[in-house]
């Protein structure tokens, strides 16, 4: 059984109770099927929490696992002192404050492909529902309407599609679009391997001037926030169609709204908004309700069954590695250290300020205790250090007792 100690007395933990793991958001089954069967005690709800719900739902829990929609800001972490690490069983971790988290000792895992190609597969699907405006034709059926037009819709094959954010979804879904015959290009601020015949565009401008379909898929950062708005909607093709299934913070939805309502874009699909609903019974409303060739979808690119059991056991393997041996391998805001367990030794994990001295601080504790160190290693960030050691000698209590004593300390565990 791990045990840990932490800076903040207001949520200690007992030394010998079992790691308990709050999983929100419908986190697939594998996920409770891996860390049950570590014994670990798992409680999960369907939707998100708010943030001061959150905070109070943390006291005594040790893993958080979360999807897109459970905000986590530094306040909610500061009444944590118990939690170890967060799972975010999704790609994006915009929703946690990464620097507060680092800053607390606490590592934040992810799942950087499992739900790629799902996307990738949907993006494709909107093209083409795009392009022969087969929303709008469905929908006039079911209401008892015939309309057998073929003006303004197309084939997708020899037509281009501009990809901004050539990564993992980007760069699927090019491979993708070239087996239907469409040309492709990418905007991506990073140099990038052109997969296929596809070709990097010198600028975001130059795509958006050549596209018939422009799809989006970077992260939502500063460089991405509204990337999306009137001017670069005036620059894309008349009757271009736009698609975001990346954050909702990267196009301006009012003024995509405008560009459709102008008629000057030719549909939108969209699957992700600035504000989405906490759970699925709570409604949902935006601009773009009801406007011609739009399809709108909640925020379920990813949402595949293949991808979220894929995710559940990426991720909580994560979180069991970490609790296990203290590997962050993966980790997105936190030193990398990935050391074997070795058999006769006992570990111990310690979180810290990145300050000059406290390596010799720390060996002096366990030297004075007449212990040897059988590995030791360090990584570091610009805040923090991430310490695994192993000790010949059991003396981790004592070890762990005068670290944490030291005003460098943020966590320290131990391990076995
Ligand atoms: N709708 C969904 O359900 C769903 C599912 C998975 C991922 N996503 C979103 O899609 C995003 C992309 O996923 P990914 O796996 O391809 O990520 P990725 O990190 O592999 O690729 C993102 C790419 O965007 C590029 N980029 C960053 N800033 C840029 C900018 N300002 N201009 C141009 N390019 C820029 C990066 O260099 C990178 O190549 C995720 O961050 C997530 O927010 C949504
Ligand atoms: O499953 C989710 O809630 C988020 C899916 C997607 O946006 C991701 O970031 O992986």
């Amino acid at each position: 059984m791990s045990t840990a100690r932490f800076p903040n007395p207001s949520a200690p933990i007992s030394l010998q109770e079992p790691i308990q793991v709050l999983l929100l958001e419908n986190i697939h089954a594998s996920a409770e099927k891996l860390l049950a069967a570590e014994g670990f005690v798992v409680e999960r709800l369907a939707g998100a929490l708010k943030p001061q719900e959150l905070a109070e739902r943390l006291r005594g829990v040790h893993l958080l696992g979360i999807r897109s929609k459970t905000t986590v800001p530094e306040e909610a972490l500061a009444h944590a002192g118990g939690l170890l690490a967060i799972g975010a069983f999704c790609i994006g971790t915009n929703q946690i404050d990464l620097p507060a988290s680092n800053r607390h000792g606490i590592p934040c895992f992810n799942a950087p492909f499992s739900n790629t190609r799902s996307v990738a597969e949907m993006v494709i699907a909107e093209i083409i529902v795009l392009t022969r405006q087969l929303f709008d034709r469905s929908r006039e059926v079911h209401t008892g309407q015939w309309r057998k037009v073929a003006t303004g819709s197309h084939e997708v094959r020899g037509k281009t599609l501009g990809i901004i954010g050539y990564g993992h979804i980007g760069s699927q879904l090019g491979v993708l679009a070239e087996s239907l015959g469409m040309r492709v290009i990418y905007y991506d601020t990073m140099t990038k391997l052109p997969l296929g015949n596809s070709r990097s565009a010198a600028s975001l401008g130059e795509l958006l001037a050549e596209s018939d379909f422009v799809t989006l898929h970077v992260p939502a950062t500063a460089s991405t926030h509204m990337m999306m708005g009137t001017a670069e909607f005036a620059q894309m093709k008349k009757g271009a169609c736009l698609i975001n299934a990346s954050r909702g913070t990267v196009v301006d939805i009012g003024a995509l709204a405008q560009a459709l309502r102008s008629k000057h874009l030719g549909g939108a699909a969209v699957d992700v908004y600035p504000e989405e609903p906490e759970t699925n019974s709570d409604g949902f409303l935006t601009e773009l309700q009801n406007l011609p060739n739009v399809v709108l979808t909640p925020h379920i690119g990813g949402s595949t069954e293949e991808a979220q059991e894929s995710i559940g056991r990426e991720v909580a393997t994560s979180l069991i590695k970490f609790v296990r041996s203290g590997a962050t391998t993966g980790a997105v805001n936190f030193p990398q250290v990935e050391a074997p367990l070795i058999p006769g030794t006992h570990r111990i994990l310690n979180v810290h300020r990145n300050i000059p001295g406290v390596l010799r601080d720390i060996n002096r504790i366990v030297s004075d205790l007449n212990a040897n160190i059988h590995a030791q290693v360090l990584s570091t960030d610009a805040n923090i250090g991430y310490l695994v050691m192993d000790l010949d000698q059991d003396v981790s209590a004592p070890v762990c007792d005068a670290i944490a004593g030291l005003n460098s300390d943020i966590k320290t565990r131990i391990v076995s």
